[in-house]
Order: structure tokens, then sequence, then C-alpha cells
């Protein structure tokens, strides 16, 4: 462990819950074809999505999302308390992860594990990420947005580079068994995107069962609701008293945030990074 991370195979990891030998040991975890497998870069809407995902399971029904932390209900395989809730658990198990593709268990690309890959501009993920850091003990507490923007850039930040992050998991697209949504079609549509999360699933809602999941997996009802919030984290992973997960819930927070320079540098970072990708696959481009 040093400088506030956990350093794994050249990637930072949060410090709590994260440890060398159980990310060596994570990567043989075996996934099963019924599986329903989230990945995303931390700040991406993941707990946005994971409600969804349940509320479709529950058809619409909220009491699982309001007796159930939601790092129960679908773990994150990489931590040391998600994997131990994931091994001994029944399919279909609904299971969660931001781990880069190069790290990530080999059998996910046996199984027919079904794989929503959650993407959000990345400048929204730099703020949010910011404002999320600076009140939890996940990881080292930038100083300012300024010294944030450099880290993040040189990927100096959970799970490392959001660039390689997202490469990665993009070079998936296509095979059946995996989906890429983003924050922005969730928040544009979410009705649609629902829709769409729900066909690849095989699963169908009856209007008054997506009516409900619409309700209970709104920001609104998300922040009231402290088994999806992160409050039950508070005086722990959470160090403010007034923190929580739910900070803004909106798309384009970025511009309120970004000096004209960082705008420019961060335009002239992504084309550079992501040019061999068609621009359509990013909605927010
Ligand atoms: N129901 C919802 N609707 C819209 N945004 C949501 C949401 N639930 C969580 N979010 C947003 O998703 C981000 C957290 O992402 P993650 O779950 O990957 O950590 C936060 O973004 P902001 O900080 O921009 O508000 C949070 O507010
Ligand atoms: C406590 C469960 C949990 C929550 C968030 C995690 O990662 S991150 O904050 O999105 O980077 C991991 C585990």
């Amino acid at each position: 462990m040093s400088d506030g991370y956990v350093w794994f195979e050249g990637i930072p990891f949060p410090l709590v819950d994260y440890t060398p030998e159980h990310l060596r040991a994570m990567q043989n975890f075996v996934f099963k074809d019924e599986d329903v497998l989230t990945v995303s870069f931390p700040k991406s809407g993941t707990n946005w999505l994971i409600e969804i995902l349940c509320l479709i399971y529950s058809k619409g029904d909220p009491t699982w999302v309001q007796s159930v932390p939601i790092w129960e209900r679908s773990p994150w395989v990489e931590n040391t308390r998600g994997y131990q809730i994931l091994k001994d658990k029944e399919g279909p198990r609904l299971i969660t992860s931001h781990v880069p593709i190069h790290l990530f268990p080999k059998s996910i690309f046996k199984s027919k594990t079904k794989v929503i890959y959650l993407i959000r501009n990345p400048r929204d993920i730099l703020v949010s990420g910011y404002f999320f850091w600076i009140i939890s003990r996940f990881v080292k507490r930038p100083e300012s947005l300024e010294q944030y923007f450099k880290w993040f850039i040189q990927g100096h930040v959970a799970f490392g580079s959001w660039f390689d992050h997202t490469r990665g998991w993009m070079s998936m697209r296509g095979q059946e068994n995996v989906l890429i949504v983003s924050y922005e079609e969730l928040k544009q549509d979410t009705r649609s995107a629902v829709l769409k999360i729900c066909h690849f699933l095989g699963k169908t809602l009856e209007p008054e069962e997506l009516s409900s999941l619409l309700t209970h997996s709104s920001f609104q009802v998300m922040k009231e609701n402290k088994m999806s919030n992160y409050t039950l984290l508070r005086g722990w992973l959470i160090e403010d008293q007034n923190g929580s997960l739910m900070r803004k819930g909106i798309s384009g927070d970025w511009k309120n945030h970004f000096t004209v320079a960082q705008a420019e540098a961060f335009d002239r970072i992504f084309r550079e990074k992501m040019a061999d990708l068609p621009p359509e696959l990013f909605p927010w481009e």
C-alpha cells in the first residue's frame, strides 16, 4: 500500500476492502451463464443502473431495494466483502465491477454472462469523482479540482485511466452478450433505456411494473432511500456526516466546474486518446 491507493498490476485501487491478495484471487472467479454483470468506471452512474436492474428483477416491487443495501444486491466482485457474498450466492446473480478488462477474471470470456458496460461523459465522471472522493475515505483525497484534473488525465485515480478502461471494455461491443448503455441516454429517456435493457435481458414488464421501476429508480427517490444513497456508510467510508452518493444527478455539470483552458485541454486529450474509435459511440461528444 502506498500514496493513498492499493496498487495492483500498475492500477490504483481504493484503500478500503481491496488487497493485492484478493485481487489476484478474484481473477479466478467463475462467472455463470445466468449472471448479469454491470461494469463501469466509478461515477458513471453505476448505482443507478444497479437500482434499475434490481427493480427489473423484482418486477417493479420496491421491497428489495428498500430493505437490502445496494452493495449486497449487486456486490462488487473485486472487493473482499462483495466476493464473500457472491461466492455463496445462487444464480441468477447480479454482479458489479469497476475492474479494467485486462485484470478481469478470464472466465467472463468463456461464459454467456450478460454484460452491461455503462459509459458517461468523462468530464462529468471527473467532476462527480472529485466531489465524492473529498467526502469519503475510499481513496487519496484531492486538494483541489485542478489537482484531481491532472490525476484523472494521468490515470492516477481509482481504477486507473478512464481512457484505457473505456477502450478496453468497448472492445467487447457487438458481442451478443454485451450491451453498452450511457448515463446520457438513461437521463434523456429513462423509459426507452430501461426497455432496451429489459430486451437485452429477455425480461418484460407490465406497464404498472415499469411505472413503479421508474419511480423507485428516480434521482429523488434514490436520494431518500438509505439502502441506495450510501448514507449507511456515514462514519465509515463516507466521512462527511451529510455525505451521500446522490449529488446532482445531471448531465453536463462539468461546464460549471472546468475552466476554459481545462475544457480545451480535455477536448484535445479525448481526441488524441480515442481517435480510432467511432465518435458515435460517445453520445456526449
Ligand atoms: N437515479 C439517478 N439519476 C441520476 N443520476 C444518478 C442516480 N443515481 C445516482 N446518480 C448519479 O450517479 C453518480 C454516481 O455514480 P456511481 O454510482 O457510478 O458512483 C452521481 O453523479 P453526480 O455526482 O454527477 O451527481 C450520482 O448523483
Ligand atoms: C461499499 C460498496 C462499494 C461502493 C463503491 C465502490 O467503488 S466506487 O466508490 O464506485 O469506486 C466499491 C464498493
